[in-house]
Order: structure tokens, then C-alpha cells, then sequence
């Protein structure tokens, strides 16, 4: 998204303890339909923070808007203590959709250089780009695959060379769209493990998202989504907590289940209110005709 289509922003200068991102009524229409509804939230700096929800509640939607490629956004949104979309941010946010961008003609290691020397131009940064590389590789455990062709990769591994160029610029924000989505129970564990080590090591802002919900329990704070609402913005422990519910999937139901009969109460209150309206009016056009001489 240009600057000039980034949402409005109460900009404030950086400062350590702001949040890294922070959405106030933010608003996203795609098409015909509005998305995501004046949703309030922040994400604390360092940690690692869950977008949690069914398909097509808008989850992918919330990320495009905060690394600024979603049109059509209103409200305020901060990232990092810019507008989203600004370009001073494409370098601090590394951002790795659903779908892998890997070039399949390309081995890992080629995928990785390409990407790093966009990154990283230059004969003078030529060190750089080797370690940086190195360490990406290292990162998703793929050195011993750095020489295959990305077309003879399976999933989980093509995903992890998508990972493995978010993390070449060091992000300060990592913005992750499902990225556990089909694989094993080992690579799962594994993955979670390295967004656990970048958060603590490198102090980097981790929003992922996942429709597991037995992910949300690995995460230090959860967005849960629905429908482009929020029902709820908390740790783990505290969802659990409040609720009342062994686990955060339990606690997600009971929202769900507690803003349905609230949508119920608020439209059987407006057919009610409809109802006594469409009666009095009744009443005083029926009092009219009568009282207008035939
Ligand atoms: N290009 C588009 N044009 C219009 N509407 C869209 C477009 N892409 C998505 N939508 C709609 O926006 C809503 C939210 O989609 P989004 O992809 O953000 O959901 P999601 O929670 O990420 O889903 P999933 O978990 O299946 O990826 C859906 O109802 C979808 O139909």
C-alpha cells in the first residue's frame, strides 16, 4: 500500500515501550463486504502474539493490512511506530504468506542469495549476504538442502524457505499467515521452537496465524477473530481464566456462543421494538381515519 493510502495515524515518536502494532476502529472492506469491523488492539514488542479464528474470518486480511498491502482501510493503524505502508517500514517487517514464494527453478540456496542480494545489494555487503544466508539457512534447518531444486522440496520444506527469506533481514516484525498449515507434529513443534528462539534472542515481534487452536496455547498473547470482530485479546491463562474453560479452544466456544446470544438479544430486542412501532403507528393512523370526517 503507498503512503498515501496508508490509514490515518496518531504518529508518536519510537520508543521501546510502545507497542509494535496498535489499530484503533480499524475497518477493511473487500469487494462488497465489510471484513474486519473497528477492531482495537495492540501488539507488545518482543513477543509473540496469535491471530486465532475459523476460515475466512478475516485473519490474512488483518496481516495484508498491517504490512500495507490491503486497500480499502480506514481507522488508524500503527506498525512500529509508522503508518502501515509507509516505506520506511518494508525492511523492518518480514512478512510470509500462505502461499510459498520460492522460485521451484532455483535451489534453496539460490532462492536465499536472489532474495539477499535485494536486501543486501552490492559488492561492499558481499560478506554480509553470505552470513546473513548461512544463518537463514541454519534458522529453518535447511543447510543440508541447500543445494536441491525448490521444486523437489515437499511442502513443509518450500515453507521453510519462504521463512528462511523473512528472517535474511533481520525483521524486527515477522508477520507469519498459517505457516504450520500441513505439517507434521514434528516440524510443527520445531517451528514454534524457532519463533520461541528469534523471539527471545532477537527481541523480534512475531504475530502468527493460525485455525489450530492448540497453537494458541504456545503463543504469550492471542487475537481471537470471528466473523472480522474481535472476541478477545489476552494471554492464554487469562482467556482460560475468565472463562472459566480447561482450554483456550473451550474459551473461544464460550465467546462464541456468548456474542451469538447477545447478536440474538439485540435482534429480537430491534423486531420487538419494531414490532410496538409498527402497532402505535397502526393505532394512530386507524385514530386518524376515524377521526378524518368521511
Ligand atoms: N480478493 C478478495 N475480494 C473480496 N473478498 C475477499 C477477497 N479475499 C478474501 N475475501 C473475503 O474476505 C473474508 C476474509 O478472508 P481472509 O482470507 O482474510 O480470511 P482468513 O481468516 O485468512 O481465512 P483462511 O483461514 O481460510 O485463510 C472472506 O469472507 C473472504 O471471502
Amino acid at each position: 500500500m503507498a503512503a498515501s493510502d496508508a490509514p490515518a495515524t496518531s504518529h508518536t515518536p519510537a520508543a521501546s515501550d510502545t507497542p509494535a502494532i496498535a489499530a484503533t476502529a480499524l475497518t477493511v472492506v473487500r469487494g462488497d463486504r465489510t471484513v474486519l469491523r473497528g477492531l482495537d488492539f495492540t501488539v507488545p514488542r518482543g513477543r509473540i502474539t496469535g491471530l486465532l479464528g475459523p476460515s475466512g474470518c478475516g485473519k490474512t486480511t488483518l496481516m495484508r493490512a498491517i504490512v500495507g498491502t490491503q486497500a480499502q482501510v480506514t481507522g488508524t493503524l500503527d506498525v512500529l511506530s509508522r503508518p502501515a505502508g509507509h516505506p520506511a517500514l518494508r525492511s523492518r517487517i518480514g512478512y510470509v504468506t500462505q502461499a510459498p514464494s520460492v522460485y521451484d527453478d532455483l535451489t534453496v540456496r539460490q532462492n536465499l542469495d536472489y532474495f539477499a542480494a535485494v536486501l543486501l545489494p552490492g559488492r561492499a555487503q558481499r560478506d554480509e549476504r553470505r552470513t546473513a544466508v548461512a544463518r537463514a539457512l541454519a534458522d529453518v534447518d535447511l543447510t543440508t538442502h541447500a543445494d536441491a531444486l525448490a521444486c523437489r522440496l515437499s511442502g513443509g520444506q518450500r515453507s521453510r524457505v519462504s521463512l528462511a527469506v523473512a528472517l535474511l533481514g533481520t525483521p524486527e516484525l515477522l508477520v507469519l499467515d498459517e505457516p504450520t498449515v500441513g505439517l507434521d507434529p514434528v516440524l510443527r513443534r520445531d517451528l514454534w521452537d524457532l519463533f520461541h528462539r528469534i523471539a527471545a534472542d532477537r527481541d523480534t515481534t512475531i504475530l502468527v496465524s493460525s485455525h489450530v487452536m492448540d497453537e494458541a496455547e504456545r503463543c504469550h498473547r492471542l487475537l481471537l477473530l470471528r466473523e472480522g470482530e474481535l472476541l478477545a485479546e489476552d494471554t492464554p491463562e487469562d482467556l482460560r481464566r475468565r472463562n472459566d474453560t480447561a482450554t483456550v479452544e473451550d474459551a473461544f466456544l464460550h465467546l462464541v456462543d456468548a456474542a451469538a446470544a447477545r447478536a440474538r438479544a439485540r435482534t429480537e430486542t430491534g423486531a420487538r421494538t419494531e414490532t410496538e412501532t409498527g402497532a402505535r403507528t397502526e393505532t394512530r393512523t386507524r385514530t386518524r381515519t376515524e377521526e378524518t370526517p368521511s
